[in-house]
């Protein structure tokens, strides 16, 4: 079943309009957002993950429409960005994991102990204690996955994730995204071996999809673009 239905989706922000007629229907696993800059692919995952509204058309993530299933939206999805400073909120390491469970009232033993385990998965035990702003750029963005997948998401949308690190904290990067788990993956990157990595890619163009299909071609679509 598709995770994301777009139909004739228009976004307008400012005076300009972001996205014009988006049609699309996305259903596998692990799906690459490819395209210039300032064609509209941060916009498509913001609206995917419910941070930017349409103007027109209609929007399904998960089934739900964010502007009436906002919260149970919120439950559901997981948006990561390529700056992790944006998104670290509390003063150590495991606080700011556990602050992604807030709203999810767990007993505190059942908390601590899924923060535990995440802290564990994304190699951060060691730091849990530390200062999250002292932490390296690519253990921010570890953080910023760890607290994204604590969470226990059903559609994880990661914007441009890798954008800052270097070659080895990106592979550790794109190695979470891509674990095996029961999680959606919407993958916005100019990295397009990464992007090959997926099982299917979208190409975005002057804020319409100009192509849905296998990262290899796709990619090679949009090289083709490039080059003209
Ligand atoms: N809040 C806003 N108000 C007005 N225009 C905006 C706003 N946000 C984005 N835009 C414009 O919308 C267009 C698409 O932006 P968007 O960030 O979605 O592109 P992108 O494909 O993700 O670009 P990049 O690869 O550079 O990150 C750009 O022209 C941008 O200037």
């Amino acid at each position: 079943m598709s995770y994301l239905d777009l139909d004739d989706v228009h976004v307008r922000l400012g005076d300009t309009d972001v996205l014009r007629g988006v049609t699309c229907s996305l259903d596998a696993r692990t799906v690459a957002v490819v395209g210039e800059n300032g064609s509209g692919k941060s916009t498509l995952a913001r609206l995917a993950g419910g941070l930017t509204r349409a103007t027109a058309g209609t929007v399904r993530v998960l089934g739900l429409d964010p502007a009436r299933d906002a919260a149970r939206l919120r439950r559901r999805v997981a948006v990561v960005f390529s700056n992790p400073d944006t998104q670290i909120v509390m003063p150590t390491v495991a606080e700011d994991v556990a602050f992604s469970l807030r709203s999810d009232k767990l007993p505190r033993q059942e908390r601590d102990r899924r923060v535990d385990e995440a802290l564990r998965r994304f190699g951060l035990a060691d730091v849990a204690d530390r200062a999250s702003h002292d932490l390296s750029g690519g253990q921010k963005q570890l953080l910023a996955l760890c607290g994204a997948f604590v969470r226990r998401p059903d559609l994880v949308i990661a914007d441009e994730p890798t954008a800052y690190l270097d070659a080895r904290n990106a592979r550790r990067v794109a190695d979470h995204l891509f674990a095996d788990g029961d999680h959606k993956l919407l993958l916005v990157t100019h990295d397009l071996a990464l992007a090959q990595r997926c099982e299917s890619a979208v190409l975005v163009k002057d804020g319409t999809i100009a192509a849905v299909g296998p990262p290899a071609a796709i990619v090679e679509a949009y090289e083709e673009e490039l080059a003209c």
